[in-house]
């Protein structure tokens, strides 16, 4: 789950950058791999700065200066395709037509596809193995066929009309064309967020898109409002604002684990108040968790596991009458262990992050809380430093259903085996990571936690719990092919070098 920002100022003498930067730091939960800016300054000249690594360490002062210019867009990177190479940091750039430079939130289901076509009909040369480079490709290449020497809004809309006929998958995008403007643009099922918003200020407005509107919120934007399934949305430099929904008919579908994990409980996602929802998933997890207890019920202790549950954890503890403790302390310099790439350093780094206190567990019986089970790769370790640290009875009790499918839209957990709910039952997944009982969500009640908040939207994207993949093109031969191409063994998903010819990462050497 990548995050993406886009920003155009009306005053075309002042500086994007600034903000851009902060609102990367704002997205660091959404990618954690590698962060990107292009601005476009005077005569249309793109700057660029990107590479590895978290925000900080990524931008320096002196980078953040040359970045020079009044529009521009960021992202931040969790890989789903690919590799964790520089060369795939983002954003990416063509030079035809017209200079444009591209950010993207999601995975694309047809990307072998797109790459034949655009290598065999369309001449494009594609440098990486990144599906988002094929989607700035199939943008570039519809707009080069309305073969203008300038385009216009109405050119652009019929490009992006055009791929989404030719892409699949979730995919939430920013856009710049240089010295032209900046573009927003959801996949016609929604399945990736992104919101717009405008700041009012003495030369006009600026617009900014984003993956969340917490980054709007802090940067004093206002009149937020998502952009819809399968509509694009231009702003042009002088503060035009297009916005047209290309595509009908499809069902929109937003992804519900943004609503259980990815996005910041202080955004607001379709209507939707992520706090909201999770106090609300807490609720209903209280009252699963009395009914699988009955009679029976012995827990003294109440504990989240920080950070992502803890909300959901306190509203629980409530309904249930049994006192909250939040016996783990998170060491706040590690970041979210589950968008780290590869199993050893996601194990590691729980130990590393979270320290159970004795106090808390000594001779207790505890009902440890999580937003999600997924590799049980969290769940495992701190049942195990509860039961060292003196827990009598572990419990553990999590806010989503069993998670037995593949995710394909941007989440990366591509092969069932990863998946510590796949073939297995409850009784059996508590054997697995050690638990005396495991307590699942029902998903309907997930469904209904987050959908009483905007009953407008009629469905989620649900695939990883009950296996419906609604782009429709999710078979066993796809999801066989995937495992094949992306297990943690049989590929160098993992491998940060390249050889690629440098084209795209050249932030080192501005240090
Ligand atoms: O079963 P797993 O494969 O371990 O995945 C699930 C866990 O990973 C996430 O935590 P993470 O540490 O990434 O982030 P958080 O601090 O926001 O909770 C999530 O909140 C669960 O705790
Ligand atoms: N998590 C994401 O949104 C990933 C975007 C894109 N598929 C990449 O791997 O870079
Ligand atoms: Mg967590």
């Amino acid at each position: 789950m990548c995050g993406i920002s886009a920003l155009i100022l009306a005053d075309q003498s002042a500086s994007a950058c600034p903000d851009l930067f902060e609102s990367l730091g704002l997205l660091q939960h959404r990618g954690q791999d590698a962060a990107g800016i292009v601005t476009s300054g005077p005569k249309g000249r793109l700057y660029q700065c990107k590479g590895n690594g978290m925000v900080n360490d990524v931008f320096e002062q002196l980078q953040l200066a040359r970045l020079v210019g009044s529009i521009g867009i960021g992202h931040v990177r969790y890989p789903t395709a690919g590799s964790s190479s520089t060369s795939e940091a983002q954003p990416f750039y063509v030079n035809s037509p017209y200079g444009i430079t591209f950010a993207h939130n999601g995975n694309l289901t047809n990307a072998d596809e797109l790459r034949v076509y655009l290598d065999k009909i369309a001449h494009r040369h594609i440098n990486t193995d990144s599906d988002s480079e094929l989607l700035l490709n199939i943008l570039a290449n519809n707009l080069q066929k309305t073969g203008k020497f300038r385009v216009n809004e109405e050119d652009i809309f019929t490009a992006i009309k055009d791929l989404h006929q030719q892409c699949r998958g979730g995919y939430a995008c920013v856009a710049m064309i240089a010295g032209y403007g900046i573009i927003g643009i959801r996949d016609p099922h929604g399945i990736r967020p992104l919101i717009m918003g405008r700041r009012k200020n003495p030369a006009g407005f600026d617009y900014m898109f984003s993956s969340e509107s917490v980054v709007l919120e802090s940067l004093g934007f206002t009149d937020f409002e998502d952009v819809k399934p399968g509509e694009a949305v231009i702003v042009t430099q002088g503060g035009n604002v297009s916005r047209r929904v290309l595509v009908t008919g499809k069902e929109a579908t937003p992804c519900i684990f943004e609503f259980v994990y990815f996005a910041r409980q202080d955004s607001i996602m379709d209507g939707i108040s992520i706090y909201k929802a999770r106090l609300s998933m807490g609720e209903a997890l209280a009252e699963k968790v009395k009914k699988s207890f009955g009679d029976a019920m012995d827990i003294n202790v109440v504990i989240p596991v920080p950070d992502t549950s803890r909300v959901a954890a306190l509203q629980l503890s409530r309904r249930l009458n049994i006192v909250y403790r939040e016996g783990f302390n998170k060491n706040r310099y590690v970041g979210r262990t589950f968008i780290m790439p590869g199993q050893q350093t996601r194990r590691k780094n729980v130990r590393r992050k979270l320290n159970a206190m004795a106090l808390e567990f000594h001779g207790k019986n505890v009902l440890l809380v999580d937003d999600s089970i997924v590799r049980g790769t969290t769940s495992k370790e701190i049942i195990q430093m509860a039961r060292d640290a003196g827990a009598k009875k572990v419990y553990f009790a999590s806010c989503a259903p069993p998670i037995r499918y593949p995710n394909v839209y941007g989440i990366d957990m591509p092969t069932r085996q990863e998946l510590v709910a796949h073939g297995r039952n409850e009784k059996q997944v508590a054997e697995e990571i050690n638990a005396d009982k495991v307590i699942y969500q029902d998903l309907k009640d997930l469904v209904e936690s987050v959908r009483r908040f905007n009953p407008l939207i009629e469905k989620f994207d649900t695939s990883v719990f009950d296996n419906c993949y609604v782009t429709g093109d999710v078979d066993e031969k796809y999801l066989s092919h995937l495992e094949g191409e992306r297990s943690e063994e049989s590929n160098s998903r993992l491998s940060i070098d390249s050889d690629c010819v440098g084209l795209y990462n050249n932030y080192q050497q501005n240090k």
